[in-house]
C-alpha cells in the first residue's frame, strides 16, 4: 500500500467518534429502534430530524447510556467511542457521561450558584487540583458558552435567576467544564426565543471546533444552519444519513423527500 492510502485510511478511521451497529431499543414490548447503524464524525454537528415519535431521543440517550436510567428500556446491538464498546460491563456511566455531554430540551441548571453550576462536574471528576484551576476552567467553560461576560461578576448568584437563554447557556458550561468529547443535545433551543436560539446556533458552530455535536431538532431550518452531517429517522428506522446538504436538497429515499417537503410529520 502506497504512503498516501495509508494516510487516507489513518484519516477515515479517526475521524469517526461513534459507530453504531444494528442498535435496537425496546420499552417494554415497543419496539422503539429498528437497526440503525451509523457513523457520528469527530468536530462535525450531527442533526438527527424526524417526526414526532420516530426515536430521535431515544437513539441520542443510547449514546451516553441515559436509557439506563428507564427501567422498562433495553438496548441491543453495540455502540463505540473511540472503538471501544460503551455498553460494556467495565464502563462507568458517570465517567462515559462526562465524555458524552448532555444538554436538555429545558434549561436545568442546579439550585446553586453560576459557579458551582459549572465547577459541579470538575469537582466530582477531580479535573482541578486547586481553587485557581477551578477558577480557570469555570471561567474558560463560560467563555466556551458565551456567557462569561455577562455573567462574570455575579458568579456566586443562582444560576435558576439567569435569563432561559442564558440558563441554557450555563447549562452548556456546564457540560463544557468535563471536557467532553461529544456533546448530545436534545432540542435545546426549543424553550428559547429567536434571539437566544441564534446565540445557541452560534455558539454550537464554534463548538464542534473542539469536539463532536450531536442535535436533535424539530426545525428543519435549524439542521441546515447548524449540522454538516443530517440523519432523518422516521418509525424507528434511521431511513437516510448524508451530508446535510444533500439530505435538503437531493433526499435519496421518498420518505426524506415527504418529510422535508412537508408531506409527513
Ligand atoms: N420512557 C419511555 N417509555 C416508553 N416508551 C417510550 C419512552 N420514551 C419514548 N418512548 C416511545 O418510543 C418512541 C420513540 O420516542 P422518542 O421520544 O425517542 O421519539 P422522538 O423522535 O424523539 O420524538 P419527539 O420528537 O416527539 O421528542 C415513541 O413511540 C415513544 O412513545
Amino acid at each position: 500500500m502506497n504512503d498516501m492510502r495509508i494516510l487516507e485510511r489513518a484519516v477515515e478511521q479517526t475521524d469517526i467518534k461513534i459507530s453504531a451497529r444494528k442498535v435496537q431499543v425496546h420499552y417494554g414490548e415497543k419496539h422503539a429502534l429498528k437497526d440503525v447503524d451509523v457513523d457520528i464524525l469527530d468536530k462535525t454537528v450531527t442533526a438527527f430530524i424526524g417526526p414526532s415519535g420516530c426515536g430521535k431521543s431515544t437513539f441520542l440517550r443510547c449514546l451516553n447510556r441515559m436509557n439506563d436510567t428507564i427501567d422498562s428500556c433495553r438496548v441491543d446491538g453495540r455502540i463505540a467511542l473511540d472503538g471501544e464498546d460503551i455498553y460494556d460491563k467495565r464502563v462507568d456511566p458517570v465517567q462515559l457521561r462526562a465524555r458524552v455531554g448532555m444538554v436538555f430540551q429545558k434549561p436545568n441548571p442546579f439550585p446553586k450558584s453560576i459557579y458551582d453550576n459549572v465547577a459541579y462536574g470538575p469537582r466530582i471528576h477531580g479535573l482541578a487540583r486547586n481553587r485557581a484551576e477551578l477558577d480557570e476552567i469555570v471561567e474558560k467553560s463560560l467563555r466556551g458558552a458565551a456567557l462569561w461576560n455577562e455573567v462574570k461578576d455575579r458568579l456566586s448568584e443562582p444560576g435558576t435567576g439567569l435569563s432561559g437563554g442564558q440558563q441554557q447557556r450555563l447549562c452548556i458550561a456546564r457540560a463544557v467544564a468535563t471536557q467532553p468529547e461529544v456533546l448530545l443535545m436534545d432540542e435545546p433551543c426549543s424553550a428559547l426565543d429567536p434571539i437566544a436560539t441564534s446565540q445557541v446556533e452560534d455558539l454550537i458552530d464554534h463548538l464542534r471546533e473542539q469536539f463532536s455535536v450531536v442535535i436533535v431538532t424539530h426545525s428543519m431550518q435549524q439542521a441546515a444552519r447548524v449540522s454538516q452531517k443530517t440523519a432523518f429517522f422516521h418509525l424507528g428506522n434511521l431511513v437516510e444519513y448524508a451530508d446535510t446538504d444533500d439530505i435538503f436538497t437531493r433526499p435519496r429515499d421518498p420518505r426524506t423527500e415527504s418529510y422535508i417537503s412537508g408531506r409527513i410529520g
